[in-house]
């Protein structure tokens, strides 16, 4: 498959090209990837640009319908688009069709918010007159991408940035191009005027020319900690808005009244399904000492018996690593945690299978401490940590210990802890026996604290990122 940036309405390939692998089995090549940079940067933002006042200018009606029509043709394709994205990026063909419904279900609501009133009627403090809000679209958005939903997010940037009447530059990660670009032409074939959607895509400094030049008026960055830092204080030092949804250490708190099964399913989900390469994967599990021996040998157990293979095969429930570097994160951790005296209770091994992949068994870490960096810093991989605690006090103090605060879950049966960790807890999300991982697409989206900066994504909050607000004031 042969890759060209979409600027203005046309696609244009280029020599200057990388290729995306199959993560199951690197003989493959799935795409040739374009390296764009400054100069691709600048003509999609000179085109989205162009289009900007036509786009924001149109019909509520017409937003809705191109939107309402990729929803279809994402629904209608989410078999072959799913298997495009499992051959990509790794994940099951399950995960992977779900995660394309996900984007169409997306599209879909977005259709509907476009349609909607946003803005509000008051009275004014002074007789006479009318005051009213409006939702005004931004500009240009720069979008820039992980891989590791490679369409849902780009959908859930995308979709209301077009929804409110801005226009679009995306950037996708480089490991998972195609699905991006199989997004984007299924955008264009469904009519969408030249220029309202563009995507440049390539490596870094493709996204580096994004979040720096003066034509973009906001960039959603989703990704790692590191990049999200350098990305926020250049869109800042030029006066853009930005919003950054980065990473996790998603505490789950195991209470003693807990069911053991229940348990123990809600850690395997959270942990380790999408090859844990979520940033709301539950990475830290804490265990009150009543239930901790069952059910950490519980765990290890469960995760033992996970079959580990390639994407697309039948039986696999834990697909490879998606790159050869977060393979190699992933197997650096394990020494870590060892190395800080963790005690590796299952898996954290390299599997040699058929195919050359990068396959790993999921890993369990007992006997870790809230310090240790196992706990503080974000692996992204099939690997899970638990900690040892006497009760549900000192459990919500290591649930609330380090960094980050994206998403937090309990599993109890009482409804006073569920209750006080709900309300305590220091996270933008709260799960109540489920895991942290696994969210709703129409509510908001996002953490406290390092994981994430600027305004909620997604649902009803995604409107406060991608408009701005007019102030209307009218006399006799
Ligand atoms: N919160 C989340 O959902 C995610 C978190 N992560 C975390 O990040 C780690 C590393 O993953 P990685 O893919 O390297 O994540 P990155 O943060 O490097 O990549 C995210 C996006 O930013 C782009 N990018 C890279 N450098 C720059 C730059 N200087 N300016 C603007 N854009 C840039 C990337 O492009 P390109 O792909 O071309 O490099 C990609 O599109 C993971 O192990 C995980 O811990 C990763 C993915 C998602
Ligand atoms: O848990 C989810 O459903 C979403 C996770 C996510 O957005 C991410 O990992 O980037």
């Amino acid at each position: 498959m042969k890759l060209s940036h979409l600027i203005d309405g046309e696609w244009i390939g280029a020599d200057d090209s990388f290729a995306s692998l199959n993560p199951s089995d690197t003989d493959e090549i799935v795409a040739h990837c374009p390296k764009g940079g400054a100069t691709e940067v600048d003509a999609a933002v000179t085109a989205a640009r162009r289009a900007f006042d036509g786009w924001s200018s149109a019909s509520p009606e017409v937003r809705s319908d191109l939107l309402d029509r990729v929803a279809g043709t994402l629904t209608a394709r989410a078999a072959d688009l799913g298997e495009l994205l499992a051959r990509e990026e790794g994940k099951t063909r399950a995960e992977a069709t779900g995660e394309v419904m996900r984007a169409a279900r997306i599209f879909r609501y977005f259709a509907g918010e476009a349609l909607r009133r946003h803005g509000r009627t008051l009275e004014s403090t002074r007789p006479g007159i009318d005051v009213e809000t409006w939702r005004e679209a931004l500009g240009v958005v720069g979008l820039i991408t992980p891989w590791n939903f490679p369409i849902a997010i780009p959908a859930w940037k995308a979709a209301p940035a077009l929804a409110f009447g801005n226009t679009v530059v995306l950037k996708p990660a480089n490991l998972t191009p195609a699905v991006a670009h199989e997004l984007a032409r299924i955008i264009q074939e469904c009519g969408a005027p030249a220029g309202i959607f563009n995507m440049v895509l390539g490596q870094s400094e493709a996204g580096a020319a994004i979040v720096a030049h003066p034509g973009i008026d906001a960039v959603s960055f989703t990704g790692s900690q590191a990049v999200g830092n350098k990305v926020a204080q250049a869109a800042v030092a030029r006066g853009a808005r930005v919003q950054l949804e980065m990473g996790g250490k998603n505490p789950l708190v195991i209470l003693a009244d807990a069911d053991l099964e229940r348990a123990v399913s809600i850690a395997i989900d959270g942990g380790f399904f999408q090859t844990g390469q979520r940033c709301t994967a539950s990475s830290r599990v804490i265990v009150e000492d009543a239930i901790h021996d069952r059910f950490v040998a519980a765990l290890a157990e469960r995760a033992k018996a996970l079959k580990v293979g390639p994407a697309l095969h039948q039986t696999t429930q834990i697909g490879p690593a998606s790159s050869q570097s977060q393979f190699e994160q992933n197997l650096r951790y394990i020494g870590v945690a060892t190395a800080e005296g963790g005690r590796l209770m299952t898996g954290g091994a390299q599997l040699r299978l058929d195919t050359p992949g990068y396959f790993m068994s999921p890993a369990v870490i007992a006997d870790t401490a809230p310090d240790m960096r196992i706990n503080n810093e974000e692996v992204f991989g099939p690997v899970v940590s638990t900690i040892r605690v006497k009760d549900y006090d000192e459990a919500l103090a290591v649930a609330n210990h380090g960094a980050f605060g994206l998403s937090a879950g309990i599993v109890t049966t009482s409804l006073a802890h569920a209750r006080h960790f709900r309300r305590n807890v220091r996270a933008g999300m709260v799960m109540v026996n489920l895991p942290t991982a696994g969210v709703d697409y129409h509510v908001p989206f996002g953490g406290t604290r390092s994981s994430s900066y600027g305004p909620r994504e997604q649902g009803f909050a995604a409107i406060e990122f991608y408009t701005q607000t007019k102030t209307v004031y009218i006399g006799d």
